[in-house]
């Protein structure tokens, strides 16, 4: 008797006690939906769920799904994703025409100058007071950009740029014989490794030989062609790692950005995983201090500024410094060492991915129209003749207008980076719409893109639409607008344009696969995941493309 009562006593207790949760679960769920169906400034969009808002807004490739959006909610809708205590809002937008405020290019009278709102694991990572990408510090901000601009800007960089683009195809091209010819080759794997020691010698002046490392995974070469002393090896295995922690700063800063504290700290598996990154990023750190501080010790033993070298760590250590004949303003700070250091890794982070990735999809684009494969060679043809070794300029690639409509075109129809971000800093306005400050704005690049307001017949692929252009303003956004437009883009440019003429001019390149889609995968970078391409010498073959 005594037992029965106690079992009805604690069933009693425990169906009072899921009650009680079931109770506490509807009222919070149906003041979530007061609260939601009541909200002030409403936007259309779809209706979250308590706790975990849109779960779309989880997907990798939330951009296409977007897309699908605005068929449905127009070309502004907001979306919410998860937080433990309230949803964030994200107001997505699909029509240049509601970008202007967004896209401001003025670097003092914008209220939109952030890229995301407060977030404590950039903070922890020390990225919303140093570098670009993720600055929230407007005045830091401004100075990096100002003096990594000057830097990338240069005339003196970007002619390095070219030369270094044709030294490591020469290189590339050696490793490719060896491979033989006609060959079959993952151009996306090639073209990492190849930006990674453009980028990395354009910016410390030292190679990263990622290239060679490449080559030597594919065992082709001979034992002797391949590591011959120890002292190379260190150097190699030096190298390699520094290449793989620069890769990992890069997880480490999207690792904390999107992992909430409580969830790095209580969970074993993101534990570990922190400690690790922290680890890896604090080796980087001291090693590319050592980097900066030799520059340093070369700068201070030369004996004229023309004696240095154009990379870009020479460059920033001698921006508003007595070596800086260009130094206007008075107050104008010569920078840190661990600005530099920041500075270097947001290079090396925008720098590499991107244009690898937009290359391989001007080859994918090229191999599928070949009436734009031979405009293009005509240009090329008339820009450097019919030596197929005519060195490149600054100067003569700077005149490949074709290709660069080509690039642009690819661009339009497969942007490499496909969302862009916009946090506002103050309450404001957007399409009759009010916004407090803190919104995040998320500004659709495929959905303007392919919009049929801005373009004619959107879903054709037509470089010639950029030979005369009256593109509608901010339409064409893949790399970005406004004042935190893309700081790489004119040599981001130079270096696809020498690329195609290099391969072009000398190789017949083929998809494996002709009929098969494009193998990539959709983040906020669209990121190819592999191209497998034939390349052979184009010997056989006249200037025009025709056998
Ligand atoms: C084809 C190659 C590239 C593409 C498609 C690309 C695209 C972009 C895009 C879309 C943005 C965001 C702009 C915005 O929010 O309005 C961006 C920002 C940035 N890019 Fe690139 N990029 C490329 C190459 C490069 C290169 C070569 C560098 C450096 C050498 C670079 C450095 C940066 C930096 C530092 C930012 C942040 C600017 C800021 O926040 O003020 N990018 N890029």
């Amino acid at each position: 008797m005594k037992f029965h009562s106690t079992i009805k006593f604690i069933l009693n207790d425990a169906s009072n006690f899921l009650s009680l949760i079931f109770l506490v679960i509807l009222s919070y769920v149906l003041q979530f939906y007061f609260r939601y169906f009541t909200r002030k400034d409403k936007i259309p969009g779809p209706i979250p769920f308590p706790l975990i808002g849109n779960i779309e807004t989880y997907r990798p490739n939330a951009s296409q799904w977007a897309i699908e959006l605005r068929k449905t909610y127009g070309d502004i809708f907001e979306v919410y994703s998860g937080g433990l205590f309230s949803l964030s809002r994200q107001i997505w937008i699909s029509n240049a025409n509601l970008t202007h405020k967004l896209l401001n290019p003025s670097l003092t009278q914008n209220n939109f100058p952030y890229r995301t709102t407060e977030n404590e694991g950039l903070d922890r990572m020390d990225m919303t007071n140093r570098g670009i990408i993720f600055n929230r510090n407007v005045k830091a901000w401004q100075y990096n950009r100002k003096i990594v601009s000057r830097a990338l800007m240069s005339p003196k960089f970007l002619k390095k740029a070219i030369k270094n683009t044709e030294e490591l195809f020469c290189e590339m091209e050696k490793y490719w014989e060896k491979v033989g010819y006609p060959n079959k080759l993952n151009l996306a794997s090639w073209m990492m490794r190849f930006m990674t020691d453009s980028v990395f010698i354009l910016i410390t002046h030292t190679k990263s030989y990622a290239l060679f490392n490449y080559f030597n995974t594919l065992n082709i070469s001979n034992d002797d062609e391949k590591v011959c002393t120890n002292d190379l090896e260190d150097v190699l295995k030096e190298s390699e790692k520094l290449v793989n922690y620069i890769r990992l700063h890069f997880v480490a800063c999207i690792f904390f950005k999107d992992t909430p504290k409580l969830l790095r700290k209580i969970l074993p598996g993101n534990r570990k995983k922190s400690k690790e990154l922290l680890e890896a990023v604090a080796w980087l750190n001291n090693k590319v201090l050592e980097l900066i501080r030799e520059r340093k010790r070369v700068i201070e033993n030369a004996k004229s500024a023309k004696e240095l070298s154009a990379d870009m760590l020479t460059l920033l250590l001698t921006i508003n410094t007595n070596r800086d004949s260009k130094t206007t303003e008075e107050d104008a700070m010569p920078m840190s060492e661990v600005d530099v250091r920041e500075n270097v890794y947001e290079i090396l982070g925008g720098g590499i991915d991107t244009t690898a990735n937009t290359f391989c999809y001007v080859v994918y684009y090229l191999t599928h129209y070949p009436e734009v494969k031979r405009k293009m060679l005509q240009e090329i043809e008339n820009v450097f003749g019919k030596d197929m070794n005519h060195e490149l300029t600054y100067e003569s690639v700077n005149r490949l207008n074709y290709c660069e409509a080509i690039i642009k075109e690819v661009s339009r129809l497969m942007p490499t980076v496909s969302v862009l971000f916009r946090v506002s800093a103050n309450p404001d306005e957007i399409a009759g719409y009010k916004f407090s400050e803190n919104t995040q704005f998320m500004i659709n690049i495929p959905a303007i893109q392919m919009n049929p307001s801005h373009w004619k017949q959107p879903e054709i692929f037509d470089p010639d639409r950029f030979i005369e252009p009256s593109v509608a303003k901010n339409a064409l956004l893949y790399f970005g607008g406004g004042a935190r437009i893309c700081m790489g883009k004119q040599l981001a440019i130079l270096q696809l344009k020498a690329l195609m003429v290099l391969l072009y001019r000398k190789y017949d390149v083929e998809l494996v696969d002709m009929v098969g889609d494009l193998k990539y995968s959709s983040t906020v970078v669209n990121h190819c995941e592999e191209l497998m391409v034939k390349v052979k010498p184009n010997n056989s073959i006249s200037r025009n493309g025709i056998n």
